[in-house]
């Protein structure tokens, strides 16, 4: 095959072989190549436009595989909606690390890529429905600026997978800055190889922190270091309206990436409690809790950690306490510096958190567009539409455009903030279902095409953008996601 510019290398192959299998895609029937994210690519310093569209269905297939490719199954384990269990890669194989024009060291892995020794009962393998829902969701999350794994390419196998039905079956080549997980430590720690979670730790700091490499106690290092990360991106998350869905702790990546595109989906209507995955039934993972489970789960990390934190159990849970105590007093602060940006609020006054509060209330009461709304404040200063009158009568909006011209740069410097932060165009999950409805079932990937462009620019205004605006009528409303295997 031409060479496309891979640099691969395994570094991850490098630690304890109870991190992992040697392991090669198994090979499919009948490639064909659905998705290339070109643009990505470049960043890669890839370029496969020297390759037949054949080869390149070859390759994102792994049927053929990438020079210096190392492929191997990563080992982990994770507590699942609270349950602990030993996991690991059931259908995914990592490639190797692609070293990107500007230095970067990123991982590119198959998912649905064939059975491994940790899979279970399951088939190995992926549907096309839901490795185009990842790459379109997360392709989203990029482009609003939120850390997250990216999705290089989709291929069908040409091989059906049974699920309710059958249906055809696709493997997503997945760019990431790394695959460790919380859980990857969890496996360590339960296989209780101080020796390997010492090494996975060091590894951990050198690939995602390496200002921190010489500090004397590495684990709490890392420990607080992730923290810093999660509360960054859950922050994020919460400033789009994004619920994950699965926040097991297998799905909670150590570079504070966004990981595993599940059940996750966008919130139209507001409301703290919004659930979309059709398997979380209790609401465990409900937009609102999405802090207090990201608590949870580094919690978890912290426990993994503690064996190395200090040879005396009383001192590591002193240490380790101390680095998660003020998680709850931190995510608050940054909410509110975050909610104040898209309220378009300089600086903190002493109103602001119940004036935000207040407006949030009444989205919650009235049932109103995360989006729609935060887009209107941006776009309709000084509110003087519907929504205007709306939050008139409540003496909201004098409130709200007293403080703004309190702004150090009036109302001007409020509005440019809001649009910056408050998204025009979101995945919506009706037309995230239905741009997969045309490709997967029709073949047809003109929706996804259009969609993906649109969701290339989120904060950038037009009328060709209206139908991504849109709620959902009552009849094209999507209430449930399902984990999309
Ligand atoms: N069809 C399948 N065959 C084998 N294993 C599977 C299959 N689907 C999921 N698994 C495994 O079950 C576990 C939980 O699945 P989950 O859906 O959270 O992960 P995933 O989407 O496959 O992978 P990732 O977390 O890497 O995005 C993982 O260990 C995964 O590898």
């Amino acid at each position: 095959m031409k060479a496309v510019g891979w640099s691969l290398e395994n570094s991850f192959g490098a630690l304890p072989d109870l991190l992992f299998t040697p392991l090669a895609p198994t090979p499919v029937t009948r490639p064909t190549l659905v998705a290339l994210n070109a643009p990505l690519a470049k960043d890669l310093g890839l370029d496969f436009s020297t390759l037949s569209e054949q080869e390149q269905a070859e390759l994102f297939t792994g049927n053929r595989l990438p020079e210096g490719a190392q492929p191997l199954a990563q080992a982990y384990a994770g507590h699942q909606f609270g349950h602990f269990t030993m996991l690991g890669d059931g259908r995914a194989i990592v490639l190797g690390e692609q070293t990107t024009p500007s230095g970067a060291r990123v991982d590119i892995q198959f998912k649905g890529s064939g059975r491994t020794p940790y899979s279970r009962n399951g088939d190995g393998r992926a549907a096309l429905g839901p490795m185009l829902r990842e790459y379109i969701i997360s392709e989203a999350m990029a482009a609003l600026g939120i850390p997250t794994t990216r999705s290089l390419a989709v291929a069908a196998t040409g091989e059906w997978v049974y699920r309710e039905t059958p249906e055809p079956g696709a493997i997503l080549t997945r760019v990431a800055a790394s695959h460790l997980r919380v859980g990857t430590f969890q496996y360590v720690a339960m296989r209780q190889d101080l020796s390997a979670l010492a090494k996975l730790t060091q590894y951990a700091l050198a690939r995602h922190y390496p200002e921190r490499l010489g500090d004397a106690n590495p684990a709490l290092s890392l420990l607080e270091a992730v923290i810093e990360r999660q509360l960054a991106l859950i922050v994020e998350w919460m400033r789009v309206g994004f619920i994950h869905g699965v926040m097991n702790t297998d799905n909670m990546a150590i570079s504070g990436e966004t990981i595993d595109y599940g059940p996750c989906a966008f919130m139209d209507a507001y409301h703290r409690e919004t659930v979309f995955s059709s398997i979380d039934h209790a609401g465990r993972y409900a937009y609102g809790n999405q802090p207090t489970i990201a608590k949870w789960n580094l919690a978890r990390l912290a426990e993994a950690l503690l064996p190395l934190m200090d040879a005396e159990q009383n001192r590591a849970v002193a240490l380790a306490e101390a680095a998660i105590s003020d998680f709850v007093p931190r995510y608050n602060a940054l909410w509110l510096r975050m909610m104040g940006d898209k309220f378009g609020l300089e600086g903190e006054e002493e109103g602001d958190a119940a004036l935000i509060r207040e407006l949030l209330d009444w989205m919650q009461d009235e049932g109103a567009d995360f989006t729609r709304t935060f887009h209107g404040l941006r776009d309709g200063l000084p509110l003087d539409g519907e929504l205007g009158q709306a939050l008139s009568l409540t003496g909201w909006r004098q409130r709200w455009l007293a403080r703004l011209q309190r702004n150090a740069g009036g109302l001007a410097a409020g509005q440019a903030v809001m649009a910056r932060v408050n998204p025009v165009v979101i995945p919506r999950n009706h037309r995230v279902e239905e741009a997969l409805e045309a490709a997967s079932k029709e073949g047809d990937l003109g929706p996804m095409q259009a969609l993906l462009a649109a969701l290339a620019q989120p904060y950038a205004e037009g009328p060709e953008l209206a139908r991504y605006q849109e709620s959902p009528k009552p009849d094209e409303r999507v209430y449930q996601t399902f984990c999309g295997t």
